[in-house]
């Protein structure tokens, strides 16, 4: 086990909202998800039908009232696309893709001391870059078939574990992840698994999902 294993933090469940949502209905389901167990950070991942972002009032709005509900309970509040509105809002970071904006000019916007989290694909090249440019996390997937968004590639586990061997900065794993599929991304040393459907959509409920990906995570540890 190399010295950067030894140092990192077990796997964390990062929740993305439902990419369309009426805010004060899903501030329940979100506390009942957000108080079944240990959650590290919530994004606020909101999309028109067209899948484009959705427009600045929508993401206010929401995060007027969906943002207390994360932070009372020490959930990080991380806003997708937008490093403008999460400066503005306060929020506690921003994700941003490949087509947002690049790394160096979210940080410009939101700042050192927020989150800035870069989507990375399959690709090893693109989060060594986004580490590179001082990056808090990078993403890698999509893993499973989803529903969710059409992704651009398809990552394999093996992609974790060179990432977690070889950097410290965190990855998180994303795209299709379940309570039923979640464990081998666990084990591949996973430091976060971002999940929408696979809570949001559980059979049992979005508490027992929470209640179940905690389990996995506490059960599975990285492969030695
Ligand atoms: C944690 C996390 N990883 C990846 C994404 C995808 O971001 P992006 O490629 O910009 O696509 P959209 O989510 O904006 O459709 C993400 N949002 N969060
Ligand atoms: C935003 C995103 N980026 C790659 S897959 C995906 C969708 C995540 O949602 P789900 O967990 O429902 O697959
Ligand atoms: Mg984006």
């Amino acid at each position: 086990m190399s010295i950067i294993e030894e140092e990192r933090e077990p796997c964390r469940l990062y929740l993305i909202t439902p990419p369309r949502l009426e805010p004060r209905a899903f501030a329940d389901t979100l506390k009942a998800a957000l108080d079944a167990g240990d959650v590290a950070s919530l994004q606020l991942r909101l999309k028109t039908e067209a899948a484009e972002t959705a427009d600045a009032d929508t993401i206010r709005r929401a995060t007027e009232i969906l943002m207390p509900v994360a932070q009372s309970r020490d959930v990080a509040f991380i806003i997708n696309d937008r490093a403008d509105l999460a400066a503005e809002l306060n929020a506690d970071g921003v994700h941003i893709g490949q087509d947002d904006m690049p790394c160096k000019q979210a940080r410009k916007i939101v700042g050192p001391d927020r989150i800035v989290g870069v989507t990375c694909h399959n690709s090893r090249h693109l989060a060594m870059v986004a580490g590179e440019d001082g990056a808090d996390y990078v993403a890698f997937g999509a893993f499973y078939d989803t529903d969710t968004k059409v992704p651009k590639t398809r990552a394999e586990p093996e992609i974790l574990t060179w990432w977690t061997e070889t950097f410290v900065v965190p990855c998180v794993a994303i795209g299709g992840i379940t309570v039923e599929n979640a464990a081998p991304l666990v084990r591949a040393g996973a430091d976060f698994l971002a999940v929408s459907s696979g809570v949001w959509a559980y059979d049992q409920g979005p508490a027992a999902a929470v209640r179940a990906l905690n389990r996995i995570m506490s059960e599975e540890k990285r492969s030695k």
